[in-house]
């Protein structure tokens, strides 16, 4: 369930009146620590009695090492199984604090309120949760749903520019694969800012809400939602791998050019519509850099990819603007043919 925050946090706090529990764990990064504690704080009413529990900013931290401090801070301060987590924070905070809630005690309760625009839109909502191991993506990690999601759009005042625009990648995808009115609406938004996107955060969250309901653990219609996320998470997987900073959202933004071209390759969209999309993605996304790369290297980290069966690659695709479609198979001369149309774009 989705609640949208007003100003006093009322539907956070019914929440926490309704619920019996024995102590709270607000997690948090250094960011959302300043910018996004001390209006939870101040608005949040509750007797029970709660700890605030840190980590480090940034993908570099969501993995099995965070974790382990994570189920030991929970196991110091003795959480049983009526503790509650509070995932305050952007998609790291709530895809890491879900998989440690999850996994301590074989399952805690958790809610999810999202800080960011990406988080928000998408990595809040749906049970997803998890961390990166090896560099691989999300590699380890349970489906476990937050017992209620909680939306407080006025917290994207402080989000900085580079993951307002992120999350915005996730929203764009949102439309390609589900809505062609909310793909319009988005692309014609001259100038991204928090006061011009938050119209259209709803439409998001609805759109992520109704294709997990319909399918939860991705059998079928969720794998639309990864759409642009097979060569996404290989070049996210290849910055990490490197030490280099690279936002989920700008990954996605890059896999969905090449997956849109690779559409088109597969006789799924005209050319006239894959330049469209990509035209219009490109409005809004620097170019990513991934000439360094090797293609064997991007390659194999899609090999790995948890869409795939029987050692073939299963692409989430589109069949027009709105219409996602899945298991697609692509042959690799196609393959290789949409890295290097991406790379030629860089002039
Ligand atoms: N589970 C899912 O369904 C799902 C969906 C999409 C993405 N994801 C995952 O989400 C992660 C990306 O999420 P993200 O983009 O939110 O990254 P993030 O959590 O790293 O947040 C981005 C940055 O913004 C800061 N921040 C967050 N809220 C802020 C605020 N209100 N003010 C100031 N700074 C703020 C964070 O501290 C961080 O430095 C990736 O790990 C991705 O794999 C998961
Ligand atoms: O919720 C989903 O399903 C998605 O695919 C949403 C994606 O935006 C998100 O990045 C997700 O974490 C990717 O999942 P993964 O299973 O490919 O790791
Ligand atoms: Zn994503």
């Amino acid at each position: 369930m989705i609640t949208l925050l007003d100003d006093d946090f009322s539907g956070l706090n019914q929440f926490l009146n309704d619920n019996s529990t024995s102590k709270i764990f607000i997690l948090v990064d250094e960011n959302t620590h300043e910018y996004c504690l001390p209006t939870l704080l101040a608005n949040m009413e509750t007797n029970v009695p709660f700890e605030i529990i840190e980590i480090e900013a940034g993908e570099e931290h969501k993995n099995i090492g965070t974790a382990v401090q994570l189920w030991e801070i929970l196991s110091e301060f003795e959480a049983d199984r009526k503790a509650l987590v509070i995932n305050l924070g952007g998609g790291v905070i709530t895809d890491m604090g879900g998989f440690v809630a999850s996994t301590y005690k074989r399952g805690i309760k958790f809610i999810n309120i999202p800080t960011s625009l990406l988080a928000m839109c998408d990595a809040s909502i749906g049970g997803k949760t998890g961390i990166d191991h090896q560099f691989l993506k999300n590699i380890i990690g349970t489906f476990a749903e937050s017992e209620q999601v909680f939306i407080y759009p006025k917290f994207l005042k402080t989000l900085d520019f580079i993951q307002l625009r992120s999350g915005f990648a996730e929203m764009l995808k949102h439309g390609l694969i589900a809505d062609a009115k909310h793909w319009e609406d988005l692309i014609n938004i001259t100038e991204l800012s928090e006061n011009n996107l938050e119209p259209y955060i709803l439409r998001s969250t609805e759109i992520k809400q109704d294709v997990v309901e319909k399918d939860f653990k991705e059998q079928n219609i969720r794998k639309n939602l990864n759409f642009g996320h097979t060569v996404g998470h290989a070049i996210e997987s290849l910055y990490l791998a490197n030490n280099q900073l690279l936002p989920h959202g700008e990954a996605v933004a890059l896999g969905m050019i090449i997956e849109t071209h690779l559409s088109y390759l597969n006789q799924l969209i005209t050319e006239e519509t894959s330049l469209e999309i990509i035209n219009n993605i490109r409005k809004f996304f620097p170019y990513v850099d991934i000439s360094q790369y090797k293609e064997e290297d991007i390659l194999a980290l899609m090999f790995n990819d948890k869409k795939n069966t029987d050692g073939n690659i299963n692409f989430s695709l589109i069949e027009g603007i709105g219409i996602g479609v899945f298991d697609q198979k692509v042959s690799e001369s196609k393959l290789i043919s949409a890295l290097d149309f991406y790379k030629n774009l860089k002039n």
